[in-house]
């Protein structure tokens, strides 16, 4: 894959969403996967400003921008910085690069946080949680001012679901047979969908961080109006939280084989 190293800027203000992109440079040098998540990453954290309170992602994309937020703390470039990790992973890699934490109780408000994501849809719509850590990700996320998703460019999708993998519900492990069936019921009016109990390498039920379980969701089609969708789930008893993160996310930057591009939410306000 190739990608832009030249920083120069095309705006476009025609779509609902904002777009920047940077173009192929004349020299193209091949990159690979995770190259690409950490160009995503590191572009991210340039919106991260000294004295921030900062959301902390999960994952193989947000934990280049949790390397890299470490390494400018160490160099001096960034100070005051109090990180909320969104998983016991990110946690210990936090703790491990010294960067300060702590939690929603005594930070309610979040400056910035920088995520990946599993799909992006054109609305800027995302799926979340194929790591198993989607519901401290959607507290944390939901409480910041501005969230930066991080991805490359396979992430991106023309309707949630479309990558035809998982859309993640965390659910409580008792009777979660009976659940994952009210989850198939559910979805029957939007298109029907496979519930499958998540496992992890032990091969026994994967356990998230909360202590529930995760049933993985498989889409058969384009679910139509994901709100109305995700307040049906949302009114299942024994369901905690969904991997969908609707009208979320205030940017996206994704990496990609012709350069990066940044997708903004307008926003409602002046
Ligand atoms: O639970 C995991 C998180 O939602 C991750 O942000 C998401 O799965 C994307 O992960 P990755 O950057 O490893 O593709």
């Amino acid at each position: 894959m190739a990608l832009a190293h030249d920083p120069l800027f095309i705006t476009s203000d025609k779509s609902p969403i904002d777009i920047t992109s940077t173009p192929p440079p004349s020299s193209m040098m091949i990159l690979t996967q995770d190259e690409l998540k950490r160009i995503a990453a590191y572009k991210a954290v340039d919106f991260v400003k000294s004295g921030m309170v900062l959301g902390l992602g999960t994952g193989s994309t947000a934990k280049h921008a949790v390397d890299r937020i470490g390494e400018l703390l160490r160099r001096g470039e960034l100070e005051n910085i109090v990180g909320i990790p969104t998983s016991k992973k990110t946690q210990e890699q936090a703790l491990s690069l010294g960067i300060p934490l702590s939690d929603l109780d005594s930070h309610p408000v979040i400056d910035l946080s920088i995520d990946g994501a599993d799909e992006v849809d054109p609305r800027l719509n995302l799926v979340k949680g194929r790591g198993g850590s989607l519901l401290r990700e959607k507290m944390i996320e939901g409480a910041s001012k501005k969230f930066v998703v991080i991805v490359d460019e396979s992430k991106m999708v023309k309707h949630i679901g479309g990558s035809k993998l998982a859309l993640p519900v965390e659910v409580v492990p008792f009777c979660w047979e009976f659940t994952a069936e009210r989850l198939r019921g559910v979805m029957e009016g939007y298109g029907g969908c496979e519930a499958k109990l998540r496992f992890g390498e032990n091969g026994r039920a994967f356990v998230t961080d909360n202590g529930n379980y995760i049933v993985d969701m498989y889409l058969e089609k384009d679910m139509g109006d994901l709100r109305v969708v995700s307040d049906e789930i949302l009114r299942l008893p024994g369901v905690v939280e969904h991997g969908m993160f609707l009208d979320m996310a205030s940017t996206v930057i994704i990496a990609g084989e012709l350069g990066v591009k940044i997708k903004n939410k307008y926003s409602s306000c002046c």
